[in-house]
């Protein structure tokens, strides 16, 4: 389980007037506690949404207040917590490191104790599942954005993490691609924390939070929820 204990998130900014840097909340506090299988982040461009997510695996780390999963403190356990907590970002060129899709599976698997002509196998499953077998040796920088992410998707699962948090995994995929990474991670065994602006897969989810200007504004059943959001966005149904 994760748990939030009056997180606050602030940072420096710089003063226009060009005085001392001044100190600016970005998110909190908040107290959460995350037990749903199957949790949606959803808010304005700048609310505070990634920021909420990357707490989750200590990219983030509180200025004040504790973040546990599974009782583990994500500023002073962030190794055991990022082996626990899977992350993907927004922008796959963030995490992908190695040169072919193959390789870069195969990193993330390193530390599963398997041997290299295993691990390699494990890397083309995890390829086939997400489309990408026949790019498996394509250079990563010949993949388009949407494959891009999908491969992204596939490293870090591959990893089989307890927790999986996504910050917008299916911005850049086109339809056909976004049912099958929304049912995909609908079937998955874990507990998945999803940013999203997909207000559909917002309503698919068993809990969700908004976030307003560093708050988190409603926190419950999908349905209440995006219509929360509409009407702080000022959008109808
Ligand atoms: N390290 C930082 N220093 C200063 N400001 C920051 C820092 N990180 C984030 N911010 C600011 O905090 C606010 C929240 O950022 P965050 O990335 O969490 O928003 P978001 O809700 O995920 O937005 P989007 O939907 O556009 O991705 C933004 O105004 C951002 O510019």
């Amino acid at each position: 389980m994760i748990t939030l204990d009056e997180v606050l998130v602030t940072a420096y900014s710089p003063d226009p007037a060009g005085g001392a840097d001044r100190v600016v909340r970005l998110l909190g506090p908040v107290s959460l506690e995350l037990t749903e299988r199957r949790i949606a982040i959803v808010g304005a461009n700048g609310s505070g949404k990634s920021t909420l997510a990357r707490l989750l695996n200590g990219l983030v780390l509180p200025s004040s207040g504790t973040v546990r999963v599974d009782g583990l403190d994500t500023a002073r356990d962030g190794a055991a917590v990022r082996r626990r907590v899977g992350f993907v970002f927004t922008d796959p060129d963030a995490q992908l490191v190695m040169p072919t899709p193959v390789e870069d599976v195969a990193l993330s698997l390193r530390r599963l104790g398997l041997t290299p002509a295993q691990r390699d196998q494990a890397a083309r499953a995890a390829l086939d599942r997400f489309g990408l077998a026949d790019r498996a040796e394509v250079p990563v920088h010949a993949l388009s954005g949407g494959q891009r992410q999908l491969l992204a998707l596939a490293s870090v699962l591959a990893t089989e993490p307890a927790v999986l948090v996504c910050d917008e995994p299916t911005t850049l995929l086109d339809l056909r691609w976004r049912a099958v990474v929304d049912r995909l991670l609908a079937e998955l065994d874990q507990q998945v924390v999803v940013v999203t602006h997909d207000l559909d897969a917002a309503l698919d989810a068993d809990r969700v939070l908004v976030v307003d200007d560093g708050s988190v504004v409603f926190d419950g059943d999908p349905v209440p929820a995006v219509a929360h959001y509409r009407s702080l966005m000022q959008v109808g149904a």
